[in-house]
């Protein structure tokens, strides 16, 4: 089967660096809150998690070359005034390795954190393979101490072939809006796909897996849609006016940070996810790449506003036209027109 160990090491990567996270999560402490230059939060999970990703990927696949597109980088670590978060990084990451129980387990040195972080250096493209990654999908959430993701994909020959999104946070009963309360409150899904073979859900941890499939709603009165919780990460007005106005979606948005909310589209919970990025805002491919195949594999569509397929094959940016819209086939036609009523008339009041 294509893809079948680059799946396994993938899904063993990204199980432990949430098992990091879910550690400084909890502990989460001021002092391991930085700002990067373009003042996001940054914490010692999200270097932690890459770093783990980068470690455990090139041990699992030693025969390949290895190419990684990844969010953060070790600038900032490198400093004076890095030291200590370094030194806190990797024993953060010597502790996950440890619990994993393999004979194998080697101690990282502070260096060999940083080459690993620095492995995620790749420009992607559309030749050969590249892994991107997304070590804490939804940083913002992640310190608030709500929802976030580890999203990981391979991009093959400029289209992405596998993904793995774990969501620790996520419980593994529904969370749409028009859900009956469930008595379950566990949380933590790992959700995975390879093109052509669908999508399946598991516990974090666990290794039961169910297959899951979007919604089929076709009436957009009985769908839920999907945003960021972050309203500057995304024009919420906007959504409502496509979703409440336009479509008559009765349901209120729920709203969620990170990829976590095509995790819970690609198993029902909604049927829209809507995102429209303020002027200025360039995508990145990581944020998207696990999450739409998650999506698409279980028989759902994510495209830009304008309708065009997303590209993943152009380095790290994915230019789209206005935002990304996804639901399933059945919606996705008057969504478009929607989407494309709702902007246009977004423009002429300019
Ligand atoms: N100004 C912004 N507009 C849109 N998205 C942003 C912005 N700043 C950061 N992001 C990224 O948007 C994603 C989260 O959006 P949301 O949770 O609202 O869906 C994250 O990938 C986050 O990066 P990061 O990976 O650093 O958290
Ligand atoms: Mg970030
Ligand atoms: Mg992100
Ligand atoms: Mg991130």
């Amino acid at each position: 089967m294509p893809y079948e160990k680059e799946l396994a090491a993938a899904k063993k990567a990204v199980t432990l660096a949430a098992r990091l996270c879910q550690k400084v999560q909890k502990a989460l402490l001021q002092s391991d809150v930085h700002s990067k230059s373009d003042k996001s939060p940054v914490t010692v999970a999200d270097y932690g998690s890459q770093a783990l990703v980068s470690f455990i990927l090139e041990r699992e696949l030693p025969s390949e070359s290895f190419s990684l597109v990844a969010e953060e980088d070790s600038g900032d670590l490198r400093k004076e005034s890095g030291q200590d978060t370094l030194n806190r990084i990797t024993e953060l990451v010597n502790d996950t390795l440890a619990s994993e129980g393999s004979n194998s387990f080697s101690t990282l040195t502070t260096d060999d954190v940083l080459v690993a972080i620095d492995s995620g250096k790749s420009e992607g493209g559309s030749v050969g393979r590249h892994w991107v990654l997304d070590p804490i999908d939804g940083t913002k959430g992640f310190v608030r101490g709500d929802q976030y993701a580890i999203a990981l994909a391979l991009l093959h020959e400029g289209k992405i072939v596998l993904g793995v999104l774990a969501c620790p946070n996520l419980p593994l009963a529904s969370i749409g809006s028009n859900q009956q309360h469930s008595s379950s409150n566990e949380v933590g899904c790992l959700f995975f796909a390879k093109v052509g073979d669908g999508t399946y859900m598991q516990a974090l941890g666990g290794s039961t897996q169910t297959r899951v499939h979007v919604c089929d709603i076709d009436n957009p009165e009985e769908a839920s849609f999907f945003e960021s919780f972050e309203a500057a990460h995304s024009l919420h007005d906007l959504s409502s006016s496509i979703a409440e106005v336009k479509l008559g979606v009765k349901a209120p948005p729920v709203r969620i940070d990170s990829q976590a909310k095509y995790g819970a589209l690609s198993r029902g919970d909604g049927a829209i996810y809507l995102r429209f990025p303020h002027r200025g805002y360039r995508e990145k491919i990581w944020d998207h790449a696990a999450g739409s195949i998650v999506v698409t594999e279980a028989g759902g569509i994510a495209m830009d506003a304008a309708g065009n397929p997303l590209d993943f094959s152009k380095g790290k940016f994915l230019d789209v036209v206005s935002g990304i819209i996804v639901t399933n086939q059945k919606l996705m036609p008057s969504l478009l027109t929607a989407v494309k009523e709702a902007l246009n008339e977004k423009a002429s009041s300019l």
